[in-house]
């Protein structure tokens, strides 16, 4: 090979025209796994990944071989893409450590998706986790059952993950070693390019941590209002089954709780969907009808054939968490859900939606490139577009409320609705991966996994487990992404930035008034501005795209902030009228057991 700015441009046109076909077979074999837990699908996956651990491995030596030495001679674009390919991470393990590695992530992904939790008391009536013990969590007023359900599905997966997990993170950080970084944390934090990045984000949380203190206090006091003073302590932290969900990380599944001004229509549009027999498909229908009012690409062909949109009849076991696929073959992209109908699952389907718009508008890009400008803005896409679906006026349009009054207890109603799902996030958001980057970096060793996670629970969100936890349960494994090892800040970021986004769609629109009346419904100018940013994939660094949406390069909390700001001053009154104590003092409380 040449290292020459001609030979580098050889190589990597040789790269792409390879790379596609051997990232389709690793996809496919994945997502044929993902939608059929079968033990003959995990083998296949497994070995798919190995030949493109392979492959990875060869072009990786090759390119470090060639031109490590002229990395700084050569142009932007190619010194990017020389630098992609060179990152081998788990392809940089030998043959053994690599199957292992590959084993280890197969069987926690399939361990995570089988655990099921069985009625009280009865071992032959069990069910899985989509949709029954999530609508339970979501729905159940009951102290005692949520606590039930809450307690049975953190025992049982995690401890069913937590010693394949140990041994992942130490092969995970011998994999990342290999590459130059301190261990996996280093590796992921690197997708960010931002030596200020760790300080950043603390910055941002301690802007925004106010809020969520407000919303805390006053949805404690909600609680108490409705569980009673034996299982709420003014003073203390919320326990964590009652909340709406699972991981308390939502709030939106309490909104009756909590709601304002009860006498008010309700923006929870659930019912109307049911009531006018809304089907999945018809979601994804409505969803993908809002992108291309916006002069988006519309899901092709292929999607519509070829994704799974709803849980399998046939008890085929999958993977419900919902995710979207791009098959690296610039046809063939896919969503698959256990979509279920209601409003969360509706915005739930615009992100989805929107990882494959990012996809479609990057897919000419040299494959190191097809991945977001960072992974916070992949996040983000689809939640921008849902920011403007789930404006009353925008779910008028689309005939799912009736009357829509603009005064201000409605106002408050529809504020505070997003703000259990936006702000209430937060917290959680921040601490998946503060863990995370600890116990890579070792300062949380396996005996301590627990005690650290409900450490940071406690300390960031204010919560507290309804049952003592002991160092033999593994309750950070009961979140999705862990034994999946997908990092998470990408989502508080995402939370961040797509508020900085929809401030400038909304401009771009020639919307006038508050934020969160905005709805670029149809707007191509906003779409126009989005689509410029999406094409460039990650051949560009972060901020320069950043800078070219919404005129500054650096991630800022403001437009969250005004979005949400006459409802953190209505709580705020609120919270003085009550004198509720913000945060929680008595930090060490925990509840009594019910009988
Ligand atoms: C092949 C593959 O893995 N593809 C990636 C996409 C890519 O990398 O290209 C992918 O599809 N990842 C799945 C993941 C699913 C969801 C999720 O896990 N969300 C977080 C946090 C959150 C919560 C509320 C919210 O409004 C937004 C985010 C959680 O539920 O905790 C579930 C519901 C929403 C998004 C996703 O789409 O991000
Ligand atoms: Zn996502």
């Amino acid at each position: 090979c040449q290292p020459t700015e001609e030979g580098a441009l050889n190589f990597t046109e040789q790269f792409n025209k390879s790379a596609e076909n051997v990232f389709y077979q690793s996809v496919l074999a994945s997502w044929t796994y993902n939608t059929n837990i079968t033990d003959y699908n995990m083998d296949k996956e497994v070995n798919a990944t190995l030949m493109s651990q392979v492959f990875k491995e060869e072009w990786g030596k090759q390119a470090k071989r060639c031109f490590s030495g002229v990395l700084n001679n050569l142009t932007e674009p190619l010194k990017r893409q020389i630098g992609s390919i060179s990152t081998l991470y788990s392809a940089n393990l030998e043959q053994a450590k690599r199957k292992k590695f590959n084993l280890l992530k197969s069987e926690m992904e399939g361990l995570y998706a089988k655990v099921t939790v069985c009625k009280p008391g009865q071992q032959s009536d069990c069910a899985s986790f989509e949709p029954t013990i999530k609508d339970i969590m979501a729905t159940s007023r009951s102290y005692k059952e949520l606590l039930y359900y809450w307690e049975t599905w953190h025992t049982n997966v995690g401890q069913a993950i937590r010693d394949n997990y140990t041994e992942f993170v130490a092969l995970s950080n011998e994999a990342a070693d290999m590459d130059g970084f301190a261990d996996t944390g280093a590796y992921w934090r690197s997708f960010y390019q931002s030596d200020s990045f760790t300080t950043d984000l603390e910055h941002l949380f301690d802007e925004l941590k106010p809020l969520y203190l407000n919303l805390h206090a006053y949805t404690r006091r909600k609680l108490y209002e409705s569980y009673g003073p034996q299982y709420i302590n003014l003073r203390g932290p919320i326990p964590a089954h009652i909340l709406g969900n699972m991981w308390s990380q939502s709030w939106s599944n309490i909104y009756d709780l909590v709601i304002p001004f009860p006498n008010k229509e309700s923006v929870d549009v659930t019912s109307a969907m049911v009531a006018q027999k809304w089907n999945a498909t018809h979601m994804f229908h409505v969803s993908d009808e809002f992108f291309t009012s916006l002069n988006l690409i519309p899901m092709p062909q292929e999607f519509w054939d070829k994704s799974m949109l709803t849980k399998p009849e046939n008890g085929r076991d999958v993977v419900c968490h919902a995710s979207a696929w791009d098959f690296y073959n610039r046809k063939d992209f896919r969503i698959k859900m256990c979509t279920e109908v209601n409003m969360v699952d509706l915005f739930t389907i615009h992100h989805e939606m929107g990882h494959i718009e990012y996809y479609l508008q990057y897919k000419d890009q040299p494959v190191p490139f097809r991945y977001g400008a960072n992974p916070g803005f992949h996040e983000a896409i689809g939640d921008v577009l849902a920011l403007s679906v789930s404006t009353p006026k925008h779910l008028k349009d689309i005939g799912l409320l009736e009357n829509v009054e603009d005064d201000k207890e409605s106002t408050m109603n529809y504020l505070l609705n997003m703000a259990l799902q936006k702000i209430a996030f937060l917290p959680f958001g921040y601490l998946i991966d503060l863990w995370r980057w600890r116990v890579f970096s070792g300062e949380t060793t396996p005996e301590q996994y627990n005690f650290d996670w409900w450490y940071l629970r406690t300390k960031y969100q204010g919560i507290c487990p309804g049952v003592p936890r002991t160092k033999k349960d593994f309750d950070a494994g009961a979140k999705y992404h862990i034994p999946a090892n997908t990092p998470y800040i990408r989502y508080f970021v995402s939370f961040v930035i797509q508020f900085q986004f929809h401030k400038a769609l909304c401009n771009a629109s020639g919307h006038t008034g508050p934020l969160h009346t905005c709805d670029i419904y149809k707007s191509t100018a906003a779409g126009n501005l989005l689509a410029k940013a999406l094409q460039k994939g990650s051949s560009r660094p972060w901020p320069e795209v950043l800078q070219e949406i919404v005129g500054t390069p650096s991630m800022s909390a403001k437009p969250l902030m005004e979005y949400f700001e006459p409802i953190t001053e209505w709580l705020k009154e609120q919270n003085q009228k009550n004198n509720e104590i913000l945060g929680w003092p008595e930090y060490s409380w925990t509840p009594p057991i019910p009988d």
